[in-house]
């Protein structure tokens, strides 16, 4: 099929938007994947996930609502170097354009409450904060992966980095423009994060360091990209009932306080509660002009006491040296994490050779 544009024609695949979103097999993710395909049937979406059933699931639960949408599922696991390598090259392959790129894969990996801190909050001026924020609540136990990084950060962060890095022929093209989306947080906090430990290798709360991380890196991506066309945007989803809040408390107990939870929405409009509220602002985002928004706010999904959702940006608690001091420290992070891919792959075509050798020699 043809189009017509401006004077030429083009076939009609070139003119359809590609969306990726990562993470999208579950939960906000998923519920903007559902957005999407609502707004407009002429866009390719792809979700990158980790595990391809539940993948292949999701994309199944979505054709059936919109048969005949092209949704694509790519293997990508963002807590592993090769894996973003392997995904950013599948991604060139497959697609000539990338309009829209969700980093919205995320844990939170086994999560305590502090029982003390949140009753002491209950009665306090800060109630209200508190139930917003989280703050001062929740603590995480984090790992290293097997590429020397802190889990939470690679996951949350560094391997959605090296993913834009990747992309960037694709994503920084003359007279299109390309928006990177930040599922961050309003449990992001200034205290929580330091540069001189930015994987929050020392510390108890690597997600509320990580979300931090997320909003220092998309100032500094404007900073460095917005002239090449390349927007970035940093979104809070509220209190959602997804996997990961599962991950806090079992889903049975949510259940049971959710009478609470919309009597706690009267106070604060934070808790959006299902995913497709939690999406709002990231759909909201998407059909804005990304010239328009502004880079140093965050966009939150909210939702009132009679369960009508909106977005409402919030100015980020963001220091611009800071920004850019961090940029420096990943990108020097990215030539590391490169030249030891390289060396492994020099080390195992040795080891190769070697086999190769002992087995003529065998033989
Ligand atoms: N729920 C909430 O209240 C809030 C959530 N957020 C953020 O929203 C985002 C989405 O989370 P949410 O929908 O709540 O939770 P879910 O657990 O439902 O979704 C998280 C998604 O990320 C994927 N994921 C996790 N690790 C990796 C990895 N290494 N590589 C690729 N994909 C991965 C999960 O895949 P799999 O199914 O395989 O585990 C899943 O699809 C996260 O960034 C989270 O921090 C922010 C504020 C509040
Ligand atoms: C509501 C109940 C009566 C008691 C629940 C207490 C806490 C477990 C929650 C209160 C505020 C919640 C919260 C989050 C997790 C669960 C609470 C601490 C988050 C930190 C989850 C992940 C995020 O990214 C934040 C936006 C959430 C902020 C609020």
């Amino acid at each position: 099929m043809l189009f017509c544009f401006r004077g030429c024609e083009f076939p009609m695949s070139k003119m359809e938007k590609v969306v990726l979103v990562t993470g999208a097999n579950s939960g906000i993710g998923l519920a903007l994947c559902e957005r999407v395909l609502l707004h407009s049937s002429r866009i390719r979406l792809c979700l990158a996930c980790r595990n391809m059933r539940r993948a292949e699931a999701a994309r199944a639960g979505l054709l059936v609502a919109h048969p005949g949408a092209d949704i694509s599922i790519l293997r990508l696991d963002v807590s592993s170097v090769k894996s973003v390598l392997e995904a950013a090259k599948e991604i060139k392959k497959r697609y000539q354009r990338l309009d829209y790129l969700y980093l919205n894969a995320g844990i939170m990996p086994n999560p305590q409450i502090s029982f003390k801190a949140f009753f002491n909050g209950l009665f306090s001026r800060k109630a209200i904060s508190m139930f917003a924020t989280g703050e001062g609540l929740l603590t995480q136990q984090d790992c290293v992966t097997s590429d020397g990084l802190q889990e939470v950060f690679v996951t949350n962060l560094f391997g959605h980095f090296l993913l834009i890095r990747e992309l960037e022929p694709m994503l920084c093209q003359p007279g299109r423009t390309s928006q990177l989306i930040w599922t961050s947080s309003s449990n992001a906090r200034r205290s929580a994060f330091s540069l001189e430990d930015y994987q929050h290798s020392q510390g108890v709360e690597p997600y509320s360091s990580s979300k931090y991380a997320s909003d220092l890196l998309s100032v500094a991506l404007n900073r460095h990209y917005n002239k090449q066309g390349l927007y970035s945007t940093v979104i809070c989803p509220g209190l959602v009932m997804t996997n990961l809040t599962y991950g806090i408390l079992p889903s049975f107990f949510w259940t049971l306080i959710l009478p609470i939870m919309w009597l706690i929405r009267i106070f604060t409009n934070t808790f959006t509660l299902t995913p497709y509220n939690g999406a709002e602002a990231l759909y909201w985002v998407f059909i804005q002009k990304p010239e328009a928004l502004d880079p140093r706010a965050k966009y939150h999904s909210l939702t009132s006491g009679f369960g009508n959702s909106y977005t409402e940006p919030k100015k980020m608690d963001i220091d611009e040296e800071m920004a850019e001091a961090f940029y420096v420290e990943l990108l020097r992070l990215e030539n590391q994490v490169l030249r030891n891919i390289t060396q492994e792959k020099r080390n195992s075509s040795i080891r190769l050779q070697k086999a190769q050798r002992n087995q003529d020699f065998i033989a």
